[in-house]
């Protein structure tokens, strides 16, 4: 079984003190705990069973939970109609295949290992036989008499690195190692007296989810129909989490033929074949959360519903997609009671207000009977509703979130958008919220979040130009717009942005006589060798400049490439010397010896200035505009944009102008550009602000570098 072990409650009956082992685990579940491990090691069988029973009940199906050891109450609990997912074994336990032979292929089976002999004896067992493996201890602790000598973070990533199989963290771990293991390649932490001990459960395993899960991106799974015109169903869904931040995964539930005028045909394939997509999916990754959509059928509704029972991933967002924005029926009507069983099982139910109508079986008129029929649902069914008003047709687009069982009722609104760009808003307003909850929002701030995208997307969406219906949104828009991150809206996108600011200063750069000479062979020898001549002037100082953007790199990576960088400009000048400035070649003395142009002079000026200033940010961002349009100019002269003859081996400057073209060179832009932007999305608005001058500037003496030697009399 492939389970999410990511954060893991092992009890103990001691720390968990006047308030019990019950329901501390109901607590720590409420906030989020995956996996319950009851671990008692004085009770007897008896008394273990019956605890797993009431376990059983306070998880409510929210958590898995396994028993330390006991096996045989494992079994009765069983007998006796627990949810008992399975066991964790120690060394000294009883048979990790005795327990597997007893519980089944779908148990989960944990063991406890952290020695090279414990992972030679698990490489020795029949695969399947462990899911997961116990690893510790990370740090001294007092739950564990005897415990080995801690592994520590480091021991523990070694022998992740060794393992063939999942590593839980267990021993002595504190929320500030929830980072540290995190990036050791932990499946999860095994928490005791963190979360047993604590005042509040619930609000520990909030803020271990909430670091667990910063940063990274939560896998998202949407069971729903296709839409082959790509603004609804499950394009909508993918195009949606990836907007949102997650990593999007689909199973099929039913083929449409549709476009943004209406639905032409449904193909439902069979329902053994949506669970066979189903288990191929939860069988290999975990899940972190799933949005449902179009259901089709009341046999598919049964299908996933089984498929949730077994997987219960931890966020379920259901969308009870009914109607299509053309209004075409995506459920059939005889589903619909079948649907209603399935709402049980969601975190949150988002239907319109059609939708709501049907599923609560009362006439809504307007939004106020709306938000009544949606706190009696969250009442019904024990889950968040999120009340949609987008078909309302006031001025305002309002939507409500309720929830019963914390007395939540939460209106959202905000001006009616002005488009007929509304097709798969649902599906997509779903989606981004299944993956901000995965993220560890809560779902007020999940809520408004998602409403912020979408109504931006809303906005773009008659942009797309899609269809002559109601078209798509624009999932897409806000980060095209802003460059590179949704979630820091002033962040710059060095590649669109500034790059078109210097557009003017680039067609400059083409027009250049001595560009055009260059190109078609007619410059003459002599502005060409003090080009070069100011060219190695140039590279040694642009070298010490890039050597000081490699001193204050942030990350060893950084600093290397600037490095070697510096290296490449001295290595430039040295063969500059070597093949062109020599007498040979007619270079004259006075040439050779030639003093910095007032050309080469300011480009160096700014340079070191910005070096000066000691700013990281700033300085990648001077450095930036002698790769960029290098690198730009030789791709085009190579293409032929300049005229074929700048591609001829016979053109005079053949071997020099191949070196503007070479693909290492290339490479190195690349590198530049992606750190410079990496530089400019941390930095705050006056740093960018100043990076932006600085990168002006730099292509400005550019153009004014290449303008010179035609401008000044050669030599000088
Ligand atoms: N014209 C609009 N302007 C602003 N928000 C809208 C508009 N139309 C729909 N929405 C929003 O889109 C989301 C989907 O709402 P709705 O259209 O009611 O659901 P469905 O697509 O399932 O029928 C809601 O958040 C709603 O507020
Ligand atoms: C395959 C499929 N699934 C769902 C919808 C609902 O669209 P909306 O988000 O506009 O309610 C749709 N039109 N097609
Ligand atoms: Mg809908």
């Amino acid at each position: 079984m492939n389970a999410d072990l990511s954060l893991y409650l092992v009890t103990d009956p001691t720390l968990c003190g006047d308030r019990g082992v019950v329901d501390t685990v109901r607590r720590a579940v409420d906030g989020g705990v995956r996996i319950v491990q009851l671990r008692d090691k004085t009770a007897s069988d008896a008394e273990t069973a019956e605890q797993l029973l009431a376990l059983s009940q306070a998880i409510d199906g929210r958590a898995l939970l396994v028993v330390n050891d006991r096996l045989d109450a494992a079994i009765a609990a069983r007998a006796r109609g627990a949810r008992v997912d399975g066991v964790h074994l120690g060394q000294g336990d009883a048979s990790v295949l005795q327990a597997r032979e007893a519980l089944g292929p779908d148990a989960l089976i944990g063991l406890t290992a952290n020695s090279a002999a414990h992972l030679d004896a698990v490489l020795a067992l029949p695969a399947g036989t462990v899911d997961y493996l116990g690893v510790g201890v990370i740090r001294p602790t007092s739950t564990k008499r005897d415990h080995p000598d801690p592994l520590g973070v480091d021991g523990f990533r070694d022998f992740v690195r060794r393992s063939p199989l999942p590593c839980v963290a267990i021993g002595g771990v504190g929320i500030d190692d929830t980072e540290a293991l995190r990036d050791a390649g932990s499946a999860g932490l095994a928490v005791v007296s963190a979360l047993c001990a604590a005042e509040d459960p619930a609000a520990t395993a909030r803020e271990f989810r909430r670091r667990w899960l910063a940063g990274s991106v939560p896998r998202v799974l949407s069971i729903a129909g296709s839409d082959p015109s790509g603004g609804a169903g499950i394009q909508a869904d993918l195009k949606s989490i990836a907007a949102n931040g997650g990593y999007g995964m689909a199973v099929l539930t039913a083929l449409t033929a549709q476009n943004t005028q209406g639905v032409r045909a449904v193909h439902v394939p069979p329902a053994d074949f949506l669970r066979a997509q189903l288990d191929a999916v939860s069988d290999d990754v975990v899940i972190d959360a799933v949005k449902i959509g179009m259901l089709a059928e009341t046999e598919v509704i049964r299908a996933v519903g089984e498929w949730l029972d077994r997987v219960r991933p931890p966020v379920v967002v259901l969308d009870p997609v009914m109607v299509a924005t053309s209004g075409d029926r995506l459920l059939s009507p005889d589903a619909e009671a079948e649907l209603r069983s399935l709402l049980g099982r969601a975190t949150l139910v988002t239907p319109n207000l059609a939708e709501l109508a049907v599923l609560t079986g009362r006439d809504i008129v307007d939004w106020a009977d709306g938000i009544t029929a949606a706190e009696e649902l969250s009442a019904e069914i024990g889950a968040a509703v999120l009340v949609k008003g987008g078909h309302l047709t006031g001025d305002e687009a309002p939507d409500a979130l309720v929830d019963r069982r914390r007395g939540l009722r939460q209106e959202f609104t905000g001006p009616r958008i002005v488009t007929s760009s509304t097709h798969g808003t649902g599906c997509s307003l779903s989606s981004a919220l299944a993956t901000l909850l995965a993220q560890g929002s809560d779902p007020e701030e999940a809520v408004r979040a998602a409403r912020a995208w979408l109504r931006e997307s809303l906005r773009a969406g008659d942009g797309l130009r899609v269809g002559r219906g109601h078209g798509p949104i624009s999932h897409f828009a806000g980060l095209w717009g802003r460059g590179r991150s949704a979630t820091r809206p002033e962040a710059t996108d060095i590649a669109a942005d500034w790059w078109q600011e210097i557009a003017g200063i680039r067609a400059g750069i083409d027009e250049l006589p001595f560009i055009r000479a260059l190109a078609d062979g007619s410059l003459e020898r002599a502005p060409f060798l003090s080009y070069l001549a100011q060219d190695a002037l140039y590279l040694r100082d642009y070298a010490r400049v890039l050597a000081e953007a490699a001193r204050l790199a942030p990350t060893s990576a950084e600093q290397a490439f600037w490095a070697d960088s510096a290296h490449g400009s001295i290595v430039g000048e040295l063969e500059l010397h070597a093949s062109w400035l020599t007498p040979s070649q007619g270079v004259s003395a006075a040439t050779f010896a030639a003093e910095p142009s007032p050309a080469t002079t300011a480009y160096l000026d700014h340079l070191r200035s910005v070096a000066f200033g000691g700013d990281y940010a700033e300085i990648v961002a001077a450095v930036l505009p002698c790769f960029w349009l290098y690198t730009d100019l030789g791709r085009r002269l190579h293409a032929g944009e300049f005229g074929e003859y700048a591609t001829d081996p016979q053109h005079p400057y053949a071997s020099w102008l191949a070196t503007y073209a070479d693909p290492v060179f290339e490479e190195a832009t690349r590198t530049a550009i992606e750190h410079a932007s990496a530089a400019a999305a941390a930095a705050d608005a006056d740093t960018r602000a100043r990076m932006r001058r600085a990168f002006v500037s730099s292509s400005e003496h550019e153009l004014a570098f290449f303008a010179a030697p035609l401008e000044s009399p050669p030599g000088r």
